[in-house]
């Protein structure tokens, strides 16, 4: 039960950004993605987590083991931080939020409203409702953004605690999150060539 990429080109707005994607993540590794601002890793995590097509090439996984946090934290704004998980769990059929608020430390924040927490403590609700889904497969674009040195280390150490349990993880990160393991594959190589006319043509219908 794992992710295998192979020759994935993908597009934002019609256009080619990153070729010739190809990448293996086996139950228990977790794989960091590196690159410059803007070469295309929301895009590849978004295409490979299903929420946008491939321009071509191949996402062979069980949609149902994949689970994607990106930018948009998908809280709720005016449900509490435990009801928010609550709400997860129904969806996922987990019998128990509190795993996932002991590993971010949300027990004091139970019943805040998600609206009114602090960018990073909506971060780590966020990034609690990744316990809750219960899915192996995390494709996570940028999860340390906003986090405190703390915070950031519970986030390593869920990760860490995800792979021994033989979950795997793709990340997009800038920062070392001190996983020894980690493959590490810098996209910066794929950018995708100049298009041809005929795709450029496409770009604009
Ligand atoms: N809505 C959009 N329509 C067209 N092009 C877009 C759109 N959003 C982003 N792009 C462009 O697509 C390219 C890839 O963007 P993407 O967000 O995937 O990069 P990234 O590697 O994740 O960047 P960062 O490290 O800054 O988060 C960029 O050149 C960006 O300007």
């Amino acid at each position: 039960m794992g992710l295998n990429v192979s020759d994935l080109t993908i597009a934002r707005g019609g256009i080619k950004v990153l070729e010739g994607i190809g990448l293996r993540l086996e139950p228990g590794q977790a794989l960091v993605l590196r690159g410059p601002n803007g070469v295309g890793k929301t895009t590849l995590l978004r295409t490979i987590a299903g929420l946008q097509p491939p321009h071509s090439g191949q996402v062979e996984a069980d949609p149902e083991t994949l689970v994607y946090a990106g930018h948009a934290d998908g809280l709720k704004p005016t449900l509490t931080v435990e009801e928010n998980l609550t709400f997860w769990a129904r969806v996922f059929c987990t019998p128990d939020i509190d795993p996932a608020i002991d590993a971010f430390q949300l027990d004091a924040l139970r019943t805040r409203p998600a609206g009114a927490l602090s960018a990073g403590q909506k971060r780590r609700l966020g990034l609690a409702r990744l316990l809750v889904t219960g899915r192996p497969i995390w494709i996570l674009d940028e999860p340390t953004v906003s986090l405190d040195v703390e915070a950031v280390q519970m986030f390593a150490d869920t990760i860490r605690s995800h792979l021994g349990q033989g979950g795997s993880a793709l990340i997009a990160t800038h920062i070392d999150l001190g996983l020894p393991d980690a493959q590490i594959l810098d996209v910066g190589p794929f950018r995708a060539r100049a298009m041809d006319p005929e795709d450029f043509d496409e770009a604009f219908l």
